[in-house]
């Protein structure tokens, strides 16, 4: 791999804007046939998302996709979301138990629109096992599977039935997998999502390293359907993460997934955890997204969001900010 960058070393260059005002700009973005308003997902982790979030998201018209950490409400909460007219979208590891739960899917008769397949090394035959097995139970149901940060490995998971894939090893805010093991797209997140993604034949989802809204427009121009979400979503009011208050500052914490917190173990660590500053309400920050990612697309010289895929760019690296801190 040669030209490694990461998104802070990127800018996007302007084109002619062709629009009056940026309300004009529409940032939907369609995935397994259902439109959503906004190209970004909350991460599937137990401090970014709950069902009453997952709900709300929903009923807004976002995409959300439900972690995986309390596996015994998954087929309640999927059966209370479609009698409500609602998306399902739940996650599953790969061991056995998570076999017999979608065989239990399939005879109930209750049928996710979308399985995602959360495991930290995606580019394993237990992936790929898993991936068959949903896809042959469960047929009607779009499998996104990750992680992963390889062409390699996109193909592979596209091949055994992936209808998305999710690119992602370590750029997290609270991975630690990069100091841990040595692996991963952390410090060139960006560089490996257009790798992957030019090897994809079907959507991407760009997951990890998302600092500000501009990195989900850099997104979208290197190849990203979606883009998912942790630390910028951590800190609302409506969080499942703990709120403390530190020197007269509010705070929400944030764990990884991979982490003691998480594992209630010290096994195998790959995760941390933080407190990130109180933000407010989420819908607030969804539509301040919206707003930028209007803006963008402006910038972009477009009305849709794809015109980003068009645009040029340059690398300055490491250089954006100039000292100014956004957030
Ligand atoms: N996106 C990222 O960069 C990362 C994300 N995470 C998140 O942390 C959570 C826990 O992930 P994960 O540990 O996969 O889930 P699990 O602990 O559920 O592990 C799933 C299975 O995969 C095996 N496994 C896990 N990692 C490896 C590996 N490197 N090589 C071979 N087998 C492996 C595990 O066995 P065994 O435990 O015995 O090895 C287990 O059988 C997930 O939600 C994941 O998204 C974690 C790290 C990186
Ligand atoms: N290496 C680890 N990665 C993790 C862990 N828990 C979650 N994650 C990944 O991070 C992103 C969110 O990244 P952010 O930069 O937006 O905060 C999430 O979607 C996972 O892919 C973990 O314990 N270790």
């Amino acid at each position: 791999m040669e030209n490694v960058f990461d998104y802070e070393d990127i800018q996007l260059v302007p084109a002619k804007c062709i629009v009056e005002s940026r309300s004009e700009c529409d940032t939907s973005v369609t995935l397994g046939g259902h439109t959503f308003k906004l190209p970004v997902v909350p991460a599937n982790m137990q401090t970014i998302i709950d069902e009453k979030i997952a709900r709300h998201l929903a009923t807004q018209g976002y995409f959300y996709i439900m972690h995986r950490f309390e596996p015994e409400t998954r087929m309640t909460f999927t059966q209370a979301m479609q009698e409500d007219g609602l998306i399902a979208s739940i996650s599953v590891g790969v061991k056995k138990e998570e076999y017999d739960f979608i065989n239990q899917l399939k005879e109930d008769q209750v049928i996710p629109d979308f399985i995602t397949i959360d495991i930290a090394h995606g580019h394993s035959q237990a992936v790929i096992e898993m991936i068959k097995h949903i896809k042959a139970q469960l047929p009607k149901t779009f499998v996104i599977a990750g992680n992963v940060g390889t062409p390699e490995a996109v193909r592979e998971l596209e091949h055994a039935g992936a209808d998305a894939t999710k690119v992602g090893i370590g750029p997290g805010k609270v991975c630690i997998t990069k100091i841990k093991t040595g692996f991963g797209t952390g410090g060139w997140q960006l560089a490996a999502l257009r790798w992957c993604a030019k090897a994809a034949s079907k959507p991407v989802i760009a997951d990890g390293g998302i600092r500000t809204h501009g990195d989900i427009a850099k997104s979208i121009r290197f190849g990203a359907s979606m883009v998912m979400i942790g630390s910028l979503f951590a800190g609302h009011e409506e969080s499942p993460g703990e709120t403390v208050e530190l020197n007269g500052m509010l705070y929400k914490e944030y764990f990884g997934s991979a982490s003691e917190y998480q594992k209630g173990e010290k096994k195998n660590v790959e995760g941390k955890k933080m407190h990130v500053e109180y933000r407010g309400k989420l819908k607030d920050t969804l539509l301040e997204m919206e707003q930028d990612l209007q803006s963008s697309i402006s910038y972009a010289g477009g009305k849709e969001l794809m015109a980003i895929r068009n645009v040029d760019y340059v690398v300055v690296k490491n250089s954006i900010f100039n000292g100014d801190k956004v957030y």
